[in-house]
């Protein structure tokens, strides 16, 4: 129990704050894109999401501040410097959604493929960023016996083994996927890691998946190089100058999603939790329950199939990327688009993550190892 009820203003599209913190704070919400200095002037917390850039203009008036967090893995938009001279502690959620990016990314493939009648097997995926994410994504890949090549300057420096430059998994991935910080200075900037130059250099049909950031990819050299190589396949879940898209270069994607990669209810109410955590530290209170007990079952929960079942028909059945993409081509053309783009990630439905699914009715040992090995929960029959 507090004794002084602390205010927290959060960005309005954080779920379940209301059950994790309780009534014993004061909670204001804003609508992340309008947030100013003015509503976190009386703030003891703020709590954001990646659209609101957290620096000196939108703190300066916030004198009782004593803690800000974001319920993302990203921490682009966050003035790190400034709270640290500033004694104000900082927390994101890393690793919240890292197991719904994968999912996504997994799903893509296989639909992917299954369109152009081709197997994963034999392929080589390239992994550019093995974090949370890229690594999470590497050891499902391994499991299912998958050549994997992978690239991660940091981790190579910092003593860890098995990574490849660059270069070589641009030139060898059949599918390749990104998944590192955006990062504008310093030694290894990832701020256009793919522009012209590095793009000339993929291999011939490969499926390129941006579900990090938009600008480490150049979008501009991105939509040239489409007009020119018909033979590329992508998929974008992150754009350059969010919200605002550039239709040409949609048109050219197999797969376009508002940045929802990490949008599983999962996900989301992972990084809720994780901040709640932080929160009882910082001010001495309670932990909260468990985050399993905040998570409804989902709605489709049990499956029976058979041993002829086609792996994407199930992904589908938890996620379909392709209705993602579907509501995001219709905003294209309007003059509202970037508000579009927002409402579609403000109202995004309920998604769960492939372990919320029992699968039921397989007897094929291998396959219920592959399903297993995606994530899925599987009761071999
Ligand atoms: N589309 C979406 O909905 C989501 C996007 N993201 C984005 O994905 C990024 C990655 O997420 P996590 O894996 O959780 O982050 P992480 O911090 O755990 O891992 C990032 C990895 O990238 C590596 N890296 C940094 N600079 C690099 C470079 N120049 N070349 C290659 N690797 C480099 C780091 O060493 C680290 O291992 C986040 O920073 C965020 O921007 C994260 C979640 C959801
Ligand atoms: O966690 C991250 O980093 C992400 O990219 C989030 O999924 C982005 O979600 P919003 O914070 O923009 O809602």
């Amino acid at each position: 129990m507090l004794n002084n009820r602390l205010k927290i203003v959060a960005d309005e599209n954080i779920p379940a704050l209301e059950s994790m913190f309780g009534h014993d704070v004061l909670l204001q919400r804003v609508a992340g894109r309008s947030m100013t200095a003015e509503h976190i002037k009386d703030a003891d917390v703020l709590l954001v999401r990646s659209i609101t850039q957290v620096n000196e203009g939108l703190l300066e008036k916030a004198t009782q501040l004593k803690m800000v967090g974001t319920a993302t893995i990203g921490t682009d938009h966050i003035d790190q410097h400034y709270l640290a001279d500033r004694g104000i502690p900082f927390f994101n959620a890393p690793g919240c959604n890292a197991d719904a990016v994968v999912e996504y990314v997994l799903t893509v493939i296989h639909n992917t493929l299954f369109e152009k009648g081709m197997e994963l097997a034999g392929l080589t995926v390239g992994i550019v960023g093995v974090g949370n994410v890229g690594g999470r994504l590497y050891e499902r890949l391994r499991k299912l016996g998958i050549n994997v090549l992978i690239n991660d300057p940091p981790r190579e420096r910092q003593g860890d083994e098995g990574f490849v430059n660059l270069e070589t998994v641009l030139q060898q991935a059949d599918i390749l996927c990104l998944h590192t910080p955006l990062v504008k200075d310093g030694e290894r900037p990832t701020y256009h890691l793919l522009a012209e130059k590095q793009l000339s250099t993929l291999k011939s049909g490969v499926l390129l998946i941006n579900a990090g950031r938009g600008p480490v990819i150049d979008n501009d050299a991105l939509l040239t190089f489409l007009e020119q190589r018909d033979d590329l396949t992508v998929v974008l879940d992150v754009w350059e100058d969010e919200p605002r898209l550039n239709p040409l270069l949609v048109a050219r994607t197999q797969i376009a999603t508002p940045h929802i990669a990490g949008y599983s209810y999962d996900g989301k109410l992972r990084g809720t939790h994780m901040l709640r955590c932080r929160f009882s530290e910082v001010f001495g209170v309670a932990q909260p329950e468990p985050l399993s007990s905040y998570l409804p079952q989902a709605s489709v929960h049990q499956v029976h199939v058979t041993n002829d079942v086609a792996i994407h028909d199930l992904m589908n059945l938890v996620y379909d990327p392709y209705r993602d993409d579907r509501a995001l081509r219709k905003t294209l053309f309007g003059d509202n688009q970037p508000q579009q783009f927002d409402l579609l990630r403000k109202n995004y439905p309920i998604r769960r993550e492939f372990s919320s699914l029992e699968v039921l009715g397989v007897t094929d040992r291998s396959l219920a190892n592959c399903l297993k090995n995606l994530g899925f929960t599987v009761n071999l029959a």
